[in-house]
């Protein structure tokens, strides 16, 4: 057979939803009938015809009783778009509605059979009659059609749009729409004005081409129409195991993945957005287009080792091993670590995190009968400003801004500093142990060292390096580095980044959100020779977190201001979600023993759910134990989870707030969401001595809580005993 006798079959977003709820052997003929359709959609069996009177829509046979629907975008392109009952499958074809949207520039699809309240959907149950009929006013009566139309809404989907009374026929009505028509209605339902959902909904997805409406071939290739790609992905939607975020990119998601750029570009946005989705397929893209090779040219990076895992896992879903073959994953510190072992005889060393190393601080000043500086101070002056530096050494150290940092330190003060950094430093080393952060600046500097030899390289003349044969040649690590979580990486870190890779298209891809910073690390990416400028982007649809939830989380924020990791700001306007659901509890409870119960008593109602969608988060290491004990006195598992992320997969995860990010859990309690702990007590101390340090401290505490609050994907329950935290909304 050749191979003009195929055909390509795509499936569009949301048929999946239908198909996943026809019978097993149904599916199971579907899986049957692709294959056919896609070696010869021609063959005698599948009875391929055109519906009557319709050039584009076919019909072609799945079972004696069943049919697929498939829409001809051109050529051998067809889009399967419903598999129905053969019974109904040619009744009032008026019912099918297809078009190419006029803003979006994508094909869009509705039965409208399937869409309540159409005069082609079955009838709806009758209201209970009341004794005084009321007219309810139509949940849009403030817009006209025209309106309506501007947005993108889907033609026959505007009169009934006009008409609905209630959220619930909203809902209906949304299920089957098409993307943009959801979230434009459920922009203006939630109170948005034309011109923001214009702004923020429309305009992100409007496409700058000349849309030729008949032209079906074109539009399938725009980023608006989201179909499937590969062979598997059909197949993956029968087996049930289909991940909607390796195949139907949102619009915006896409355009993002596929935009190149002469530099670093970044995508921020809040929580949920699919930054993590986004740095995924754009690493895919990248790989896409390297020349053949053996090599890993790609680097991937995120905060944490758990983090990391997870990202290997999903681009093996997304890419295959021919993709995870060319990319090197690897969490940051350790990216760092290995750096050093590999290159200084000193690199085999202990590494100490931030907590233990202020102990040491301690035990050193205790020695020293040193009072006047206090322990914490010196580790966040040595980490943040020291390590901060491109040089290390005094005079550097000297001169320094400090920027963001309240406290003036004098000339004096700085000497003395400097000194007990370097007691300091020689005391970790005859111990054997290393911060991360002093790892990160020494691989920075490594990688300088090892930039600065490439370029001198290659500027020398040729004969310099064939006389001297002690030179090799040496190349950048990589070709394309792709962060994830970039909001808490530190200067040294960028430093080492951006010498690693050289300046050039698309030599980074940056996804972060300032609001989720929880390590206090503050960065201007343009002062580190990081330039993203004018290739900043960003993603403000949810897919994680319902309406509720958001809403609540947002709250959290206050009214404070956040940086774009650069010298600008960063907002959230736009943020919004189409998921709906209950709205978050708050709970106040009698004390921690009393927390302890509401908490057991409603994760054993959660009974039905898998234990590790499931996960209660606090403010504080020592309350850890207690919810895993009185969990497990109800005969629930429970597992702490570590540094490295959850320890177990079968049980309820419980962990302090550092520990959730990027996690994401079905059903969330958050406790102990008290003043004293939310924010700790401990930075009351710099309120009068250090304000800046103060305001920053009170930033990170809402981001920690914000964090929390949005792995929530469905049910959210904050509860605390004693004040409730300031930045709860206050309770009457
Ligand atoms: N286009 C999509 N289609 C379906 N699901 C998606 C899509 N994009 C993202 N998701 C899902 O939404 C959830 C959140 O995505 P992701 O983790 O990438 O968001 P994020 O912006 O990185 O979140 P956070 O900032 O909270 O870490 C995940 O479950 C992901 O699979």
């Amino acid at each position: 057979m050749s191979v003009q006798d195929g055909a390509t079959l795509r499936l569009l977003d949301k048929a999946d939803k239908e198909i996943q709820k026809l019978p097993r052997t149904i599916k199971g003929a579907i899986y049957e009938f692709q294959h056919k359709f896609r070696k010869n959609p021609d063959a005698p069996g599948l009875r391929l015809k055109q519906l009557k009177g319709d050039s584009q829509l076919y019909s072609a046979r799945v079972t004696d009783s069943y049919r697929a629907l498939l829409l001809h975008a051109g050529n051998r392109d067809y889009i399967l778009v419903a598999v129905k009952d053969r019974k109904e499958v040619y009744d009032n074809l008026d019912r099918y509605y297809y078009k190419i949207n006029q803003v979006t520039g994508g094909i869009e699809f509705v039965d409208l059979s399937i869409v309540p309240g159409t005069p082609v959907a079955p009838p709806a149950e009758p209201a209970p009659a009341t004794s005084e009929p009321v007219t309810p006013t139509p949940l849009f009566a403030r817009f006209t059609a025209d309106r309506l139309r501007e947005l993108g809404v889907a033609e026959p989907l505007i009169p009934l749009a006009l008409k609905i009374t209630t959220e619930e026929e909203l809902l209906g009505l949304v299920e089957y729409a098409p993307a943009l028509t959801e979230e434009v209605l459920l922009a203006l339902y939630d109170g948005k004005t034309f011109e923001e959902v214009l702004e923020q909904v429309t305009r992100p997805v409007t496409t700058d081409e000349q849309i030729d409406p008949a032209d079906y071939a074109t539009a399938l290739a725009r980023p608006a129409t989201k179909v499937t790609t590969e062979d598997t992905d059909l197949q993956s939607v029968l087996d049930g195991d289909f991940g909607r975020w390796k195949v139907f990119l949102h619009p915006t998601q896409r355009k993002i993945v596929e935009r190149d750029h002469r530099g670093p570009a970044r995508v921020s946005g809040g929580p949920g957005t699919g930054k993590t989705i986004v740095a995924l397929h754009r690493v895919k893209y990248l790989v896409d287009r390297l020349p053949p090779g053996d090599d890993r040219p790609v680097l991937l990076t995120t905060f944490n080792k758990n983090l990391a895992a997870d990202l290997r896992n999903r681009l093996l879903e997304l890419g295959g091993p021919e993709t995870l073959a060319r990319v090197d994953i690897v969490n940051i510190d350790k990216l760092a670590t290995s750096i050093v072992s590999g290159t200084l005889a000193g690199g085999r060393r202990r590494w100490i995190d931030d907590e233990r190393a202020v102990r040491e601080w301690r035990e050193m000043l205790l020695e020293l009968g040193e009072d006047q500086w206090d322990p914490q101070f010196l580790h966040d002056e040595w980490s943040q400003v020291i390590l901060g530096l491109g040089e290390r050494s005094r005079t550097a150290y000297f001169r320094a801004r400090r920027a963001g940092r309240g406290r003036n330190i004098g000339r004096a003060q700085r000497s003395q500093i400097w000194q007990l950094v370097e007691k300091f430093t020689m005391r970790l080393d005859e111990k054997n142990l290393w911060t991360y952060r002093q790892v990160a600046w020494e691989a920075a500097r490594l990688e300088l060292d090892r930039a600065s030899r490439i370029k001198k390289y290659a500027e020398s003349p040729l004969n310099i390096h064939v006389a001297d044969q002690s030179i090799a040649r040496e190349n950048y690590r990589y070709r394309h580095i792709v962060v994830d979580e970039a909001q808490d990486l530190n200067v040294a870190h960028w430093r080492m980044l951006r010498a690693m890779v050289p300046e050039g298209d698309n030599d980074m891809f940056i996804a972060g959100d300032t609001h989720q910073r929880i390590y206090g690390n503050y960065v201007t990416l343009g002062s580190l020779g990081i330039n993203i400028r004018g290739r900043s982007s960003r993603l403000t649809l949810s897919y994680r977190t319902t309406h509720e939830i958001l809403g609540s989380a947002l709250g959290l924020l206050g009214d404070e201001s956040w940086d774009d990791l650069d010298d600008g700001t960063d907002d959230l306007k736009g943020y919004r979600s189409v998921l709906r659901g209950p709205r978050p509890v708050l709970q106040h409870a009698s004390s921690w023993q009393d927390e302890l119960a509401i908490i057991t008593e409603q994760v054993a109602e959660w009974a039905q759910t898998p234990a590790a969608s499931i996960a209660v988060c606090i403010p504080d290491r020592n309350m850890v134990a207690d919810v895993e004990s009185s969990l497990g006195r109800a005969g629930i598992r429970a597992a702490a989870i570590g540094p490295d992320g959850p320890k177990l997969d079968d049980a309820v995860h419980v962990g302090t707030m550092h520990r959730f990010k990027g996690l994401e859990y079905q059903h969330m309690i958050i406790a102990g969401i008290r003043e004293g702990l939310v924010p700790r007590a401990a930075i009351e101390q710099y309120k009068t001595t250090d304000p800046v340090r103060y305001r920053r401290e009170l930033q990170q505490a809402r981001s920690l809580l914000f964090v929390a609050a949005t792995r929530a994907r469905d049910t959210l329950l904050i509860t605390w005993h004693g004040e409730p935290s300031r930045f709860l909304p206050a309770q009457r």
